[in-house]
């Protein structure tokens, strides 16, 4: 296509509606497909899913929910580097046991004695268990006993159901991950003094002579693995890797967050599906692929989106809104009619830059254009809830796809679907109740 300056426009950005998962034939059933995977180079997780450094989504809660889980959480920057560290000793610190957030008891003893149990514990509900498995739930009787029993139920049925493996280290503590500049040497040290299990570099655009040779100063600088972004094209994944072999994760995607302004404001976005498939391009002309795993991060709705990235070649998914209404991002739950909303705001929107700036004496200002805007998302009740329901579909599409598990899923395809048919293939002409 002919540009109106004369150049040429070779380059198609697809996104997720733009494409189906095309079937294939499938040797397993969706209840025995594999999701575990890689977030980096040395950190496996069984559910492939990783909350983003936003400073609405995750702070220690949320890693240590998601870890306890088998995925894991990236802490943001968004505060000075001493509490971010404090956020990090928090999840090496807790229990890993999934069941330390709704205690497991077992039949059958006095109910007076549960009771104290779990007031003991601070939990309105816990699991009973009998000898062939889950006999019910106890709750308490307080005002939020309902949601301490969806909690429960969730966790039953996530657990007995995804059979994850929490996620942690050689010394079984829960593994979570940091965000940082790549300008910020100190606070990466600091980070990994602290136990943070891997960094995830968090600017809108690495691809940046600046942003890259301080990269390649702070992967030598530290030991633990390094996952670089954000990133779209292929050229910034081997610029990037040209300057920093030592990454150990890439993070794609540029501006398809619900929240990100990017592509509005400053007119520059590659979807994050596209920016999964530059990456596997770049890696594959280094004879790198499958060896540096790739995160989707931005603008993944539900369990379709997630696998469609998978298949494009990512090993994991960064949610943002995905976690945000959860029970365990930071931020209150606020009431808006008989509806309960969470805050969301995007890391370069006017509130999230002004914490930065003034919270980190450290941070530099390197534009004053917001690329960001804040607002509220509905409130989803805990976020194994979210977790259930993620791993699920995603076995769902992988048994469509005719995967197996995570690196069969590479293989699979995707196919380019038509206006008309992106609107064919989801619920239409039916009043949805
Ligand atoms: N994933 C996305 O699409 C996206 C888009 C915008 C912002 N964000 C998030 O917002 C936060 C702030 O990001 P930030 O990059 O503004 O942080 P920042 O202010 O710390 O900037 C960091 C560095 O990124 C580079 N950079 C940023 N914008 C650039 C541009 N337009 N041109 C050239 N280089 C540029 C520069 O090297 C800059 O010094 C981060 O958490 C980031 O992840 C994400």
């Amino acid at each position: 296509m002919a540009g109106n300056s004369g150049h040429t426009i070779d380059t198609l950005l697809l996104t997720f509606d733009d494409v189906a998962i095309l079937p294939g034939l499938s040797t397993v059933e969706p209840h025995d497909v594999e999701l575990s995977s890689r977030v980096s180079r040395s950190i496996f997780v069984s559910t492939p899913l990783v909350s983003s450094p936003m400073d609405t989504v995750t702070e220690w809660r949320m890693a240590a929910a998601l870890a306890r889980l088998g995925a894991v959480g990236v802490i943001h920057r968004n505060m000075p580097r001493e509490e971010q560290a404090r956020h990090v000793s928090m999840v090496k610190s807790v229990s890993p046991s999934p069941w330390s957030e709704v205690p497991r008891i077992r039949l059958p003893d006095g109910l007076e004695n549960y009771s104290l149990i779990l007031e003991e514990l601070d939990a309105g509900a816990a699991v009973v268990f009998g000898d062939d498995g889950i006999k019910g739930y106890l709750v308490l009787e307080r005002p939020d006993a309902q949601l301490w029993l969806e909690k429960a139920r969730y966790l039953s049925l996530y657990l007995t159901r995804i059979r994850p493996f929490p996620t942690i280290d050689g010394e079984g503590r829960l593994v979570v991950g940091a965000a940082v500049s790549p300008f910020d040497l100190d606070r990466a040290r600091l980070l990994e003094k602290s136990g943070a299990d891997f960094l995830v570099i968090d600017v809108a655009h690495l691809h940046n002579r600046n942003a890259l040779s301080s990269l390649s100063r702070l992967v030598k600088e530290v030991s633990i693995d390094v996952v670089a972004g954000n990133l779209g094209t292929r050229e910034g994944v081997l610029d990037t890797l040209a300057r920093a072999e030592e990454v150990a994760g890439l993070r794609m995607g540029i501006s398809s967050g619900s929240i990100c302004s990017t592509g509005e404001v400053a007119g520059a976005a590659v979807p994050t599906l596209t920016a999964v498939m530059n990456a596997v391009l770049a890696l594959e002309e280094l004879g790198l692929a499958g060896r540096i795993p790739i995160i989707a991060d931005g603008g993944v709705r539900n369990a379709g989106d997630a696998a469609k990235a998978i298949i494009a070649g990512a090993s994991a998914v960064m949610g943002g809104r995905l976690f945000a209404g959860a029970d365990e991002s930071p931020g209150p739950r606020i009431r808006v009619g008989d509806k309960l909303y969470k805050p969301y705001r995007g890391m370069a929107s006017r509130g999230a830059m002004e914490r930065r700036f003034a919270v980190d004496r450290y941070s530099r200002q390197a534009k004053a254009v917001e690329e960001g805007v804040e607002g509220l998302v509905p409130y989803t009740g805990p976020v194994v809830k979210t977790l259930y329901e993620l791993a699920e579909g995603l076995k769902a599409a992988l048994g469509y796809a005719g995967a197996q598990d995570v690196t069969s899923a590479w293989k699979a395809k995707l196919a380019r679907v038509t206006p008309t048919g992106s609107r064919e293939i989801r619920p239409h002409d039916i009043l949805l109740g």
